[in-house]
């Protein structure tokens, strides 16, 4: 290499650093939530770049906690054994047999690959689901939506699909003071006995608010809130954020997930953001960069 280039790449290299370094200080002792959603998995690039960012976020002294879903996983393992899935309201109706399958997917093979991913960068991931420690307890979701025509409000019964009712932080305080990252599967029991299928995104949120994170970052399949012109909006305030709602610029899968980011920051979280997880490294340019990477909602 010429001591030229030499000079320009180590300038750019100290240049980075002197950004990155007093977000790295702003970040200590801080609790990140991440949730990871199966729209975003699935291209080992971006997974590994993923895994790494979870690592770095710990070594900088920052308290990560990863919730992942696998919607897209779950679809397609059950149309492997003939089950067709089914949404209302955005979410999977969820009979005895679906609510195994949804387990046996998102406990059991996506919680380990995640967990791995992060053992490989040389860090102590530990794959968890609601029912571990007693951390989270779900009841049957009680859910209504508005029939578009008649304007009737009608009741939703959504099988083994769960609303979160009770979060139990004493598991995740300790591990928090440990060396140990928690992934967490949105799956949790119910006090009647009964395993519930929860939304990822809603998890996340509560996982968020019970511990009054510093961030939630929501990992999607684009850039962040788009305005009615498909542009990026950096930053939004909660009541604007209702009002995008309203007006129909925010719609579809991206109703829920601002409303949990509403919910979440309401519970106490400082600030939510929602951020294209299929970016390489999308988490560690969020946090560690003056303009983040997507669409920061605060109070
Ligand atoms: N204003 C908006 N800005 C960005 N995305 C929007 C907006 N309104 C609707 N969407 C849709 O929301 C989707 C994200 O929600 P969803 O598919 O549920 O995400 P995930 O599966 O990652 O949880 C986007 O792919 C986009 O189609
Ligand atoms: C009740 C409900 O709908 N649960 C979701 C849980 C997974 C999830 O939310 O995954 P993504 O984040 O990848 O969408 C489901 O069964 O698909």
């Amino acid at each position: 290499m010429a001591d030229t280039d030499h000079n320009e790449d180590s300038q750019q290299q100290a240049k980075l650093l002197s950004q990155a370094l007093p977000y790295m200080q702003r970040y200590e002792d801080c609790t990140i939530v991440v949730k990871y959603g199966g729209n975003a998995m699935g291209d080992p690039e971006l997974g590994q770049a993923f895994a790494r960012d979870i690592a770095l976020l710990k070594q900088s002294g920052v308290n990560p906690i990863v919730v992942h879903g696998g919607g897209p996983q779950i679809g397609r393992m059950l149309t492997e054994i003939g089950i067709e899935s089914k949404f209302e309201g955005g979410l999977r109706v969820t009979d005895e047999r679906t609510v195994e399958i949804v387990e046996m997917v998102l406990a059991g093979s996506i919680n380990k690959e995640i967990v791995a991913m992060i053992n490989a960068e040389g860090e102590w991931a530990i794959g968890l689901c609601g029912k571990d420690g007693n951390m989270v307890f779900a009841e049957k979701a009680h859910k209504t939506v508005v029939d578009p025509d008649s304007n009737i409000e009608r009741i939703l019964d959504l099988g083994f699909v769960g609303d979160i009712v009770e979060v139990d932080r004493t598991l995740l305080d300790l591990l928090a003071k440990s060396e140990m990252i928690p992934v967490i599967a949105p799956v949790a029991p119910g006090r009647d006995g009964h395993t519930y299928n929860i939304n990822a995104d809603t998890f996340a949120g509560a996982i968020a608010g019970a511990l009054s994170a510093t961030r939630l970052l929501f990992l999607t399949d684009v850039p962040g809130v788009l305005d009615a012109d498909g542009n990026l909006i950096k930053q939004l305030s909660v009541a604007e954020a209702k009002a995008m709602i309203a007006d129909g610029t925010i719609s579809g899968g991206m109703i829920p997930k601002v409303e949990t980011c509403i919910h979440a920051i309401e519970a106490g979280v400082e600030g939510v953001v929602i951020l294209n997880g299929k970016t390489a490294h999308a988490v560690l340019l969020e946090i560690f960069t003056k303009h983040g990477a997507g669409t920061l909602i605060v109070r």
